[in-house]
């Protein structure tokens, strides 16, 4: 089976700062200042072609920054990660520049891309289409609603036909129809054998969609496998953490965030 995505020993680090004051003394001080914060540690795990990896977790787990490490939208403050193919990351605020047109930003991102001008003439057309953004098509996105932004969103990020796909939420987004053409064009890179990641509050779509799920708790990895196998366990310990009173909840936090520090320091 050939390795589309190796991710090795990956960290997030954000500064923490109380207020601006500290923020400013992080600049000025040689030693710094603020508190280091780990959105993601010691991350590592690998994708095969074909695979369709659900990425799980309670909200602030690391889900969209793995997501953009992997799309390469941020860097990693350590590890690596190496995508073989081309990659394509759509999100609900997918890097469209709002002073150009619906025109200019598919040019733009295809340029990106490392298209060719009669290749992008080409796929022009479709991406217009498929978005259906008509004839706000040459008007600056900044007049679009949040609808046509997404929707022009995904269709750039499907058309230019990546090898490597990745889906944060998108499908929450849009009305019926085109949450429907999106599913399908899903279903269709699914069916090519392209290595897909799907963001997902929800189990259903995730059940529905996925191979396989990466359950991400606190930054860290809490369990990589198949859906069948993940799911029942995520969901049962979704169900027990609800039950937990806040204290609780607040103490299993600290719990982990004591035992990560240790991984910090080694990381
Ligand atoms: N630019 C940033 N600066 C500081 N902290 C950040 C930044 N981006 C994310 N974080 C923090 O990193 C953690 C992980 O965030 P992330 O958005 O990846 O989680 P998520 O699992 O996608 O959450 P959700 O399900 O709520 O969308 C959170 O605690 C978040 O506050």
């Amino acid at each position: 089976m050939s390795e589309t995505v190796v991710v090795q020993n990956v960290y997030k680090k954000y500064k923490m700062y109380k207020s601006t004051k500290e923020k400013l003394l992080d600049v000025i001080l040689p030693q710094g200042c603020g508190e280091d914060f780990y959105a993601l540690q010691a991350i590592s795990f690998t994708a095969n072609k074909g695979d369709v990896i659900g990425l799980i977790g309670m909200n602030g787990s690391g889900k969209s920054t793995l997501s953009n490490i992997i799309g390469g939208v941020i860097p990693p403050s350590s590890g690596t990660v190496k995508t073989v193919g081309q990659t394509s990351i759509i999100a609900i605020s997918s890097g469209l520049n709002n002073q150009l047109t619906g025109r200019e930003n598919i040019e733009l991102k295809c340029l990106m891309l490392g298209f060719k001008k009669k290749e992008i003439q080409e796929m022009e057309e479709e991406i217009i289409e498929f978005a259906d953004i008509g004839k706000f098509t040459d008007q600056p996105v900044k007049m679009y609603s949040s609808g046509m932004k997404s929707r022009l969103g995904f269709a750039i990020s499907v058309t230019v036909n990546p090898d490597i796909l990745i889906i944060d939420e998108a499908l929450s987004v849009g009305d019926h129809v085109f949450a429907q053409k999106s599913k399908d064009k899903m279903f269709e890179f699914k069916e090519k054998g392209k290595t897909i990641f799907f963001v997902s509050h929800s189990m259903g779509q995730v059940k529905e969609f996925c191979d396989k799920a990466i359950w991400l708790e606190f930054g860290e990895i809490k369990a990589y496998g198949p859906v069948n196998e993940v799911i029942p366990d995520y969901e049962h310990f979704l169900k027990k953490h609800k039950a937990m009173t806040k204290e609780e909840q607040k103490e299993y936090r600290q719990e982990i965030m004591k035992k990560q520090k240790g991984i910090a320091v080694i990381g």
